[in-house]
């Protein structure tokens, strides 16, 4: 009988036996957005003083009985080529983005664009995260969705959370719509 399982056995052990999806979220932006800095706020729920990233970081971190394997990959110019091999089986992008630096706007936009132009990212779900909403010169929202050309995202579902990296606002709210998008992707 040892190594046998009865037909009645496994059907109980099914749920128990049967793997659990683990969903790959990315963090992407241009250099100093903050990308490190929020992913810290979501592992280690404080603020944690960063280092620029040079390659990246990994986490294994659940929310509401839903497991993510979260990538922090480093977002200066050089290194940005090397996203691509992370692409592979990607849920989610969080695209991190320094609202109080016009110019760091704009070319993040060109960045996002680039990057959806992937077919290993075609219809990946996207999290944009106006970060640095504490600066006196953060952009306004509407400024900033103009200046990234982000009406003209069609084939992806998103959405734009204002978070400020030094308190941690805006993470849960941006936690929040996570777990609701795994748990339409299930
Ligand atoms: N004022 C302000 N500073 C922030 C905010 N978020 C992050 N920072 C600071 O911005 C700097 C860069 O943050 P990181 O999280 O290291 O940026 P990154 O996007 O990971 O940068 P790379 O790893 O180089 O791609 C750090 O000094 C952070 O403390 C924010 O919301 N407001
Ligand atoms: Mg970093």
């Amino acid at each position: 009988m040892g190594g046998i399982i009865s037909k009645g056995a496994r059907t109980a052990l099914g749920p128990l036996l049967k793997s659990k999806k683990r969903f790959q979220i990315l963090f992407v932006g241009l250099e100093s957005a903050g990308k490190s800095t929020i992913f810290k706020w979501i592992t280690d729920r404080q603020f944690v003083a960063t280092n620029p990233t040079v390659g990246f970081d990994m986490a294994k971190h659940s929310v509401k009985n839903i497991d993510f394997m979260m990538w922090d990959l480093g977002g200066q110019y050089a290194i940005r080529p090397q996203w691509r091999h992370y692409y592979t089986g990607t849920f989610l992008i969080v695209f991190v983005v320094d609202t109080a630096n016009e110019m760091a706007v704009r070319d993040a936009g060109a960045e996002l664009h680039n990057m959806l132009r992937e077919p290993s990212l075609k219809g990946v779900n996207l999290l944009i995260l106006f970060n640095k909403r504490d600066l006196p010169n953060a952009l306004p929202e509407d400024q900033v969705m103009k200046l990234m050309r982000l009406e003209s995202i069609r084939e992806n579902q998103y959405r734009c959370q204002l978070t400020c990296g030094l308190n941690g606002e805006g993470v849960e709210e941006a936690l929040t719509w996570l777990v609701a998008v795994a748990k339409q992707g299930k």
